[in-house]
């Protein structure tokens, strides 16, 4: 449904000076340094996916967005979405996706929400049943009527977006590309979005492209996960493979005996690991997995204390991603 090809997006950036005099000669300079935003990207997202594309800030993501969207062309390489190249047939291409963009609004920022949706309905030309049971669906979980006559520039950011989020699905697009949903969102609304967007992609098989910092919008939606890193793709796949990525690797468990004896005794046998108490008394083992394998430190464990209950957590996400970020992973 998505498909991105060696995807390539050059930016042209003066060269500036230090200082005013700096920002001033950049006017009529001609020293220009090449931006590489997007340096080779390829991917395909089959239909009814929920897809978390994820980097760190300035890794391309936003940009892949635009293209993929058609508010940008690539440099070179090719993007289709449904089967259209999205730069190429902008206004077939907006019929059939659904945007939700941070810092773009699609909604008619001197106009109270509700004239927004009804001139959307006019543009998307949306059948009767489907507007209203869309509406009725929004007005359950993101209570729009609540934000009432007030014109959207004077919405706050939490408000807006629900109103966005709302406005990128009303025309049950085939695709829907969501550039920070929730930001702004407190806990119920960030929920709220979350269930709305799983909602329509196991009804109606809309295929999602979620590009988010809050890790609990993509465990909460997205059964796959591309990573991207200075422009490339590092990573792609579930989220329990990303998981798989990680260095270390955890086991909490509870013993008869003291913990601290525990804890010295444990730094002391497995080579490069750490122990620490837990908050619940509990001793909580980390250990580089190039080193020990689980079946190995679970015999250790076993081997010298009077183990009664243990626990082997899945890895941190933040944590992997963290590393991939600083470039110590690319998988
Ligand atoms: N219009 C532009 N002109 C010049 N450089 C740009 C432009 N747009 C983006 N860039 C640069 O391209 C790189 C990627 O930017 P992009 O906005 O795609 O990152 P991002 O992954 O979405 O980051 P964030 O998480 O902060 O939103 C950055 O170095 C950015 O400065």
């Amino acid at each position: 449904m998505i498909v991105a090809e060696n995807l390539v997006k050059e930016f042209k950036v003066a060269e500036r000076g230090p200082g005013l005099m700096g920002s001033l000669s950049t006017l009529f300079s001609r020293e220009h340094r090449l931006v590489r935003a997007v340096a080779g990207v390829s991917f395909e997202i089959p239909a009814g996916t929920k897809a978390a594309y994820i980097g760190a800030n300035g890794a391309g993501k936003s940009t892949t967005v635009k293209m993929l969207t058609g508010i940008m062309t690539p440099t070179s390489g090719r993007a289709l979405v449904a089967g259209l190249e999205p730069y190429r047939e902008r206004r077939r291409n907006a019929a059939h996706i659904g945007v939700v963009f941070g810092q773009r609004s699609q909604l008619w920022w001197d106009l109270p929400v509700p004239d927004s949706f009804r001139i959307l309905r006019r543009i998307h030309e949306i059948p009767d049943a489907v507007y209203r049971r869309n509406m009725a669906l929004f007005q359950e979980l993101l209570d729009l009527d609540a934000l009432g006559n007030t014109p959207v520039r004077q919405l706050s950011l939490g408000q807006r977006m629900r109103a966005e989020v709302a406005a990128s699905l009303v025309h049950d697009p085939k695709v829907v590309f969501l550039d920070e949903p929730t930001v702004g969102l407190d806990l119920v609304l960030k929920e709220a979005v979350r269930r709305l967007v799983n909602h329509v992609n196991a009804e109606l098989g809309t295929t999602v492209l979620l590009t988010s910092h809050d890790m609990g919008d993509i465990t909460a939606i997205c059964d796959r996960v591309l990573v991207v890193n200075h422009g490339e793709v590092v990573h792609r796949g579930t989220m329990h493979e990303l998981l798989r990525t990680a260095d270390t690797r955890a086991v909490v468990f509870e013993h008869h005996g003291a913990a601290d004896e525990a804890i010295g005794l444990i730094v002391k046998g497995l080579d490069g690991a750490s122990a620490t108490l837990t908050e619940d008394g509990r001793v909580k083992v980390e250990y580089p997995v190039a080193r020990w394998t689980a079946r190995q430190v679970m015999g250790f464990l076993l081997d010298h204390f009077d183990v009664t209950d243990c626990v082997a957590p899945e890895p941190d996400v933040e944590m992997v991603l963290r590393r991939i970020y600083a470039g110590r992973a690319a998988v």
